[in-house]
């Protein structure tokens, strides 16, 4: 084992955890679906007591709920099953972290199906997922990723719009590509009154963005511009151009075209934010990052995790002066800041 290869010690254990993973799965979202979590809370609940809440069979709660407490998403002390507060803060209907909204896109059966045959998928390159996979035109999944991901957005907007915007108080033209929520211009538009954001996505998607942006009370300085961004216009004199978890959807000739049409639309000293996961320079690390290339392999035809190094060739290739890695903690992407010509980063 290489001294930088986190994963734990090869065992029996870890042989047996891995190819039965989906029951990890499985459990979690039973228990959404259930009620589980909402019904245990900070507070605790017995079995019985959960089983009649969650409407629920005695042996399936006991067996489901003990598992749960195995792999660290319930805890238990004598007879009572328990959410602690940070589980709570992810797990919990009621918190604004709540992650479980999440399972409708990332279990849903389009998703799951491009992993059915990976074998197929590395052998030929070729995905089993229709046409291009998730990177075909108007594809509703995105519809679905717009309303039940943004939550885990809402936290990542506030500090992305902060590092775009410090001083929050001059006009500033933001083109958010690939926007689907719409939640991190908004929270440009939201911080800065004369800001001015225009979203680019597919045109159904643009639906819940134009919902979110009137529920932000911004209609009036926001603009929508539904199709592909591979030939839809970005406009000119750009101050900032916002690329939140986009480019990994696409090889690296894909995303260059992406960047070559942003530095055109931008002014002097306009920069473009890119908002991704992050793989570290060996690749395999972190966990995550390795983890969401998958998730590219069973549903793009070109895309990955890229590491920092691959970026910044990329914006260093199609003309940008200044490149920068930015952490925004807790978050766990990165932003990286690309600057056309001469700018404070
Ligand atoms: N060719 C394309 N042109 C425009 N939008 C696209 C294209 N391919 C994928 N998308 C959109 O890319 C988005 C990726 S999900 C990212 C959404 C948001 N920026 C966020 O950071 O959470 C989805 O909303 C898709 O509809």
């Amino acid at each position: 084992m290489t001294a930088q290869n986190q994963a734990s010690a090869f065992s029996f254990d870890l042989f047996y955890t891995t190819v039965n993973a989906y029951y990890r799965t499985a459990a979690v979202k039973a228990a959404i679906e259930l009620g589980v979590f909402d019904v245990v809370g900070e507070k605790g609940k017995t079995l019985a007591e959960i089983a009649k809440a969650c409407n629920a069979s005695p042996r399936g709660i006991r067996i489901l709920c003990r598992f749960l407490v195995s792999i660290g998403f319930l805890k238990n002390a004598g007879e009572l099953f328990f959410l602690t507060r940070e589980m709570a803060l992810f797990l919990d209907k009621k918190s604004p972290g709540y992650l479980g909204g999440s399972i409708d896109f990332l279990l849903s059966p389009y998703i799951m199906d491009g992993f059915k045959d990976l074998a197929s998928v590395v052998r030929t390159g070729e995905l089993t997922l229709p046409e291009k996979g998730v990177v075909a035109p108007d594809h509703p999944q995105w519809v679905t990723f717009a309303r039940a991901m943004a939550p885990m957005m809402s936290l990542p907007s506030l500090l992305l719009a902060e590092l775009a915007d410090r001083q929050a108080n001059q006009p500033l033209k933001v083109l958010d590509v690939a926007a689907g929520h719409g939640l991190f211009g908004l929270a440009i538009a939201q911080r800065n009154p004369k800001a001015h954001v225009t979203f680019l996505d597919w045109e159904n998607v643009l639906q819940v963005a134009r919902e979110n942006a009137t529920k932000a009370g911004v209609l009036d300085r926001v603009e929508f511009r539904p199709g592909d961004a591979f030939s839809v216009d970005f406009g000119k004199e750009l101050d900032v151009i916002l690329l939140t978890n986009f480019l990994h959807h696409f090889d690296e000739a894909g995303c260059e075209k992406i960047l070559k049409k942003a530095h055109a639309a931008l002014k002097e000293g306009g920069r473009v934010l890119t908002f991704e996961f992050i793989a570290n320079e060996d690749r395999t690390s972190p966990p995550l990052a390795a983890t969401f290339s998958m998730m590219m392999l069973g549903t793009t035809p070109g895309g990955e995790t890229y590491a920092y190094s691959d970026l910044e060739r990329m914006f260093k290739n199609t003309g940008y002066d200044q490149v920068e890695l930015k952490a925004i903690p807790p978050a766990m992407e990165k932003v990286v800041v690309s600057i056309k010509g001469k700018a404070q980063l």
